[in-house]
């Protein structure tokens, strides 16, 4: 993502109490099924508009994100917007291990505008290590976020989440008023 938001440019403050987190987002943040499922329980319909998607060396990672892969040649970077309805309300960010790349899971680097929740929860063998937490001071004012590292036949890939404006998330009680 080439705006200051992108999670690699943008410092996002993760949280190291979760208590922090008011219970109503902590409740979207910690969703352990497919954001993408939560986001459709809204009513919307979901897409997703890829921004970038490429290989990028250890060191073209940010620190922070390194700190939380094993070391590889290189990473797949998969940038996306979600969207609900027209409004966008999820900015993404996966980074994958070239190492996670093998049999069925090379089919990361080709999902396009399927959203990446419909992959990893389609079968029985993805696990969640953690959920951090975080916010990301922006022009759009604060906006929430987390961190999965998330594992495919115990193969790690990480995902950032942050959340705009437009998505439940920063919504009262979470409700989308349908005009
Ligand atoms: C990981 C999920 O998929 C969503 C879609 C993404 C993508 O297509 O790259 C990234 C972030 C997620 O919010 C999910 O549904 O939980």
């Amino acid at each position: 993502m080439s705006d200051s938001h992108s999670p690699e440019q943008s410092p996002i403050h993760w949280f190291d109490d979760p208590s922090q987190v008011p219970a109503d987002v902590a409740d979207w943040l910690m969703e352990m099924g497919s954001m993408t499922r939560r986001f459709e329980k809204q009513g919307v319909t979901v897409t997703v508009k890829p921004q970038n998607e490429c290989f990028v060396s250890r060191e073209e990672l940010g620190e922070s994100e390194a700190q939380q892969l094993p070391e590889s040649a290189r990473y797949w970077i998969r940038e996306i917007v979600l969207f609900g309805d027209a409004e966008p309300w999820l900015l993404g960010r996966t980074v994958i291990p070239e190492e996670t790349l093998t049999g069925p899971d090379l089919a990361l680097v080709d999902l396009g505008t399927v959203p990446l929740g419909r992959y990893l929860f389609s079968g029985n063998n993805l696990t969640r290590d953690y959920i951090h937490l975080g916010q990301l001071q922006s022009e759009q004012g604060d906006l929430w976020a987390r961190r999965s590292r998330l594992r495919l036949s115990d193969k790690p890939l990480l995902l950032t989440e942050i959340f705009l404006p437009d998505s439940p998330v920063h919504r009262p009680e979470g409700k989308v008023s349908k005009a």
